[in-house]
C-alpha cells in the first residue's frame, strides 16, 4: 500500500487514469445538491471515527459479555481487523503525503494524507467484517440480504467522500484495498475452519477429558452394553443425524437399541418408563442441554450412564466435557472412551420443582434473556436470538436479594444476574465461573452488579482475559487447562474438592471493579426481595423469589472421550488415601446406593 502510494503521488501521477481523477472530483464538486449533500453527510457520519469505534465497540462488547451468545473468536475478529486497518492507514499516511482534491471541502479535512481514504477502509472493515460475520456464523437464507444490506455501506461511503471534495478516486480504491486485505488475513487467521486431526483410533488416549473412570468401567468403550435407549428432540435431531446416531450405534456393537421422542410437555420422551422396566445400559441423549437436564434428572443415583449427542442451541454441558462439535462425532469419541461421574445440581425454589441440572440455574439477565429469545429465531438465527431478547433487558434494575452459601451468614446483594453452576464455560470458553468443574463436588456462583459502561466494560475484559489466556484460576491458586477440544473448568487429575472446600464458603472473589462477585458452597439459597426470571440449564422457570441448588457429588455417570492421561494409568483420588487424605469409612451416602460408588468424591 505504502508503494502504490509512493507511485500515485510519484511516477505514476501523470499516467491515464491517474492523471484525470482532478476531473472527477471537479465534476462531483460541479453536481452538487442540497439534498445529495444532506445525505452524503449522512453516509460520511456513519463512517466517522467516532461511529466506527461506538459501533466496533457495541459489537465487540456483546460478542463477548452476554451471557449464552459469547464468540471469542469473532469479537477479536471484529475489533482487531477495524483496530489494524486503522493502525495501517496511519502508518500509510505517514509514509505517503498527497494533497487533498483541488475543490472546496465539505468536511473539515484532517491533517493525515489523502492516501488512502480513512472512512472507507474502516467502513469495509466494520460493515464488511459484520457481513462476514451475518454470513458465516448465521443460519437461515435472510443472513445474505443481512449482508448485502452491510456490504452497500462502503461503496456509499466512497461515493460520499468523492462528492464532498474529500479524496481522489484513487484514495478510496486505496481504503478499499486495506480494509478488504484487513479483513481477509484476519478473518483467515481467526475464522478460517481448521482441519481436525484424524480421529485417534479407540483405546488410545486422544481426547482432554481428565475425570477418573468411573467403577465398572475397567475396559474402556462400550463393548458388552445391552440394551441402549436413545432419547431424541425432534426438533434438534433432524432424520439424518438420527440414522448417523444409529450407525454409530451399530458401529460399537450396541443393536438393542430404542428410541423415545421427546415433546414440550415429556421433555425426556418415555425415558422413566423404560428405566422402570430394567435393563437399560445406556442412554444417548440427542438434543440440547434441556433434554440433557431432563434425562440427567432421570439418571442420577443409578447405574446407568448417559451419552450425549449435542444437537441443540447452546449444548453447554457438551462444551464444558469436551465433547466435538459434531453430533455424531461426539457420540462416536464417547463410546469409544469412559464411563465417568460427574456432580449435578439439584435446585428448587417456590414453583420450581425439586429437579436437577447439569450446566446452571439462574435468575435476573440471564433468565430473562432465555425466557424471550423467539423460538422462531432461535431457529433461525441460532445463538443471535439471544442477543435480540438481551437488548431488551439491558436496561432492566437490579434485582435485590440475599444469598446464603452452606450454613453461612446471609448475605445482601445487588445484582443483575446471578448464576449457579456446576460446568464454568459458555459459548467460545468464556469462562463465567472459572473456578466450576463437574467433579469437584461444589456449585459455583457469580453475581454480576456492572455499574454504568464503565462497569460493563471491565466486566467483558475480565472475562476476555480469562478466555484468552486459555487458563482457569483455581480458587487455591492452581491452574486448570483449558482442552484441546475445549474442555474447560478440568484439570488433568482428579478432584480439586478439598481445595474447593479449603476455601469455603467465606472465600468469595469480587473482580473487574466490583462487576463480578464470585462465590462456591455446596449448598446456595437465594431469596430475591421480589419475584424474578429464573431458568434452569437454559429453559425458564416461573417468576419467583427463591432458588436454592445443592450439589450432589458424582451422582451422574457420563460416557466421555478417553482423558489424554489414561484414567487406567493413574492413581483415583477417591481410593487411594494418599490423595484423598479420606479414609474408606468416611465414604459419601452415595456408596450405599444400588449403583457403582463415586471414586473421585470422597468427603
Ligand atoms: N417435540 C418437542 N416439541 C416442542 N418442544 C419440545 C419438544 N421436545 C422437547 N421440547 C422442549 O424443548 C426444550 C429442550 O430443548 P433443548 O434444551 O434440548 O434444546 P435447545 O433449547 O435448542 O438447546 P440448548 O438448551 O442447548 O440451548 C424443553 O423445554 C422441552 O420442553
Amino acid at each position: 500500500m505504502v508503494g502504490a502510494g509512493l507511485l500515485i503521488t510519484g511516477p505514476a501521477a501523470s499516467w491515464w487514469p491517474l492523471a484525470a481523477e482532478g476531473d472527477v472530483n471537479a465534476w462531483f464538486a460541479g453536481h452538487r445538491t442540497g439534498p445529495a449533500t444532506a445525505v452524503t453527510e449522512w453516509l460520511t457520519l456513519v463512517a466517522s471515527t467516532e461511529s466506527i469505534i461506538g459501533i466496533t465497540l457495541v459489537c465487540v462488547v456483546a460478542l463477548v459479555v452476554l451471557p449464552r451468545v459469547p464468540r471469542w473468536r469473532e469479537a477479536v475478529f471484529l475489533g482487531g481487523s477495524v483496530a489494524a486497518q486503522s493502525a495501517l492507514f496511519l502508518f500509510i499516511t505517514l509514509c505517503v503525503e498527497r494533497p487533498r482534491p483541488d475543490v472546496p471541502h465539505l468536511d473539515p479535512a484532517p491533517p493525515t494524507s489523502s492516501f488512502p481514504s480513512g472512512h472507507v477502509g474502516a467502513s469495509v472493515a466494520l460493515y464488511g467484517g459484520l457481513a462476514t460475520l451475518a454470513v458465516t456464523r448465521l443460519r437461515g437464507p435472510w443472513r445474505y440480504a443481512a449482508a448485502a444490506v452491510l456490504l452497500v455501506v462502503p461503496p456509499t461511503v466512497a461515493f460520499s467522500r468523492l462528492y464532498r471534495g474529500m479524496h481522489h478516486p484513487s484514495d478510496v480504491v486505496g481504503g478499499l484495498v486495506n480494509g478488504a486485505c484487513t479483513l481477509l488475513v484476519i478473518g483467515y487467521a481467526l475464522l478460517a475452519p481448521r482441519r481436525r486431526p484424524a480421529p485417534v483410533p479407540a483405546g488410545r488416549e486422544s481426547g482432554p477429558l481428565p475425570l477418573a473412570r468411573a467403577a465398572g468401567s475397567a475396559v474402556g468403550g462400550v463393548r458388552g452394553v445391552r440394551r441402549v435407549v436413545v432419547v431424541r428432540h425432534p426438533l434438534a435431531c433432524t432424520e439424518k443425524l438420527a440414522q448417523q446416531v444409529h450407525g454409530v450405534l451399530v458401529r460399537h456393537g450396541c443393536t438393542d437399541v430404542r428410541w423415545t421422542s421427546t415433546t414440550a410437555e415429556r421433555p425426556c420422551g418415555d425415558l422413566a418408563a423404560y428405566t422402570a422396566a430394567g435393563r437399560v445400559d445406556l442412554v444417548v441423549v440427542c438434543g440440547g442441554d434441556g433434554t440433557v437436564r431432563a434425562c440427567a434428572d432421570e439418571l442420577s443415583g443409578s447405574g446407568t450412564a448417559l451419552a450425549v449427542v449435542p444437537c441443540g442451541t447452546g449444548n453447554l454441558l457438551a462444551r464444558n466435557l469436551g465433547l466435538p462439535v459434531k453430533p455424531a462425532a461426539a457420540l462416536d469419541r464417547a463410546l469409544s472412551g469412559d464411563r465417568v461421574r460427574i456432580d449435578v445440581g439439584r435446585v428448587s425454589g417456590d414453583g420450581i420443582a425439586p429437579t436437577r441440572f447439569t450446566v446452571m440455574a439462574g435468575a435476573g439477565f440471564d433468565a430473562l434473556m432465555v425466557r424471550d429469545a423467539s423460538p422462531q429465531l432461535k431457529a433461525s438465527l441460532g445463538w443471535l436470538a439471544y442477543v435480540a431478547s438481551a437488548v431488551r433487558h439491558l436496561g432492566d434494575p437490579p434485582m435485590r436479594l440475599s444469598i446464603r452459601l452452606d450454613t453461612g451468614e446471609l448475605l445482601s446483594r445487588r445484582a443483575r444476574m446471578v448464576v449457579i453452576g456446576n460446568v464454568g464455560a459458555l459459548q467460545g470458553g468464556v469462562p463465567l465461573l472459572p473456578d466450576a468443574r463437574p467433579d469437584s463436588g461444589r456449585l459455583e456462583v457469580v453475581l454480576l452488579d456492572p455499574v454504568g459502561a464503565a462497569g460493563w466494560l471491565a466486566a467483558a475484559a475480565h472475562l476476555l482475559r480469562g478466555m484468552t489466556a486459555g487458563h482457569f484460576r483455581r480458587s487455591g491458586g492452581r491452574r486448570g487447562r483449558v482442552g484441546t477440544t475445549g474442555t474447560v473448568g478440568m484439570t488433568g487429575t482428579a478432584g480439586t474438592r478439598g481445595t474447593a472446600q479449603a476455601a469455603g464458603p467465606s472465600a468469595r472473589r469480587l473482580v473487574a471493579r466490583g462487576a463480578l462477585e464470585y462465590f462456591s458452597a455446596a449448598r446456595v439459597d437465594i431469596r430475591f426481595a421480589g419475584p424474578q426470571a429464573r431458568e434452569v440449564d437454559g429453559d425458564c422457570a416461573v417468576e419467583g423469589t427463591r432458588l436454592v441448588a445443592e450439589v450432589e457429588p458424582g451422582a451422574l455417570l457420563v460416557q466421555l472421550p478417553r482423558s489424554r492421561r489414561s484414567a487406567a494409568t493413574r492413581p483415583s483420588r477417591a481410593t487411594d488415601p494418599a490423595l484423598t487424605g479420606a479414609s474408606e469409612t468416611e465414604a459419601p451416602a452415595l456408596r450405599s446406593g444400588p449403583y457403582p460408588a463415586p471414586r473421585i468424591h470422597t468427603p
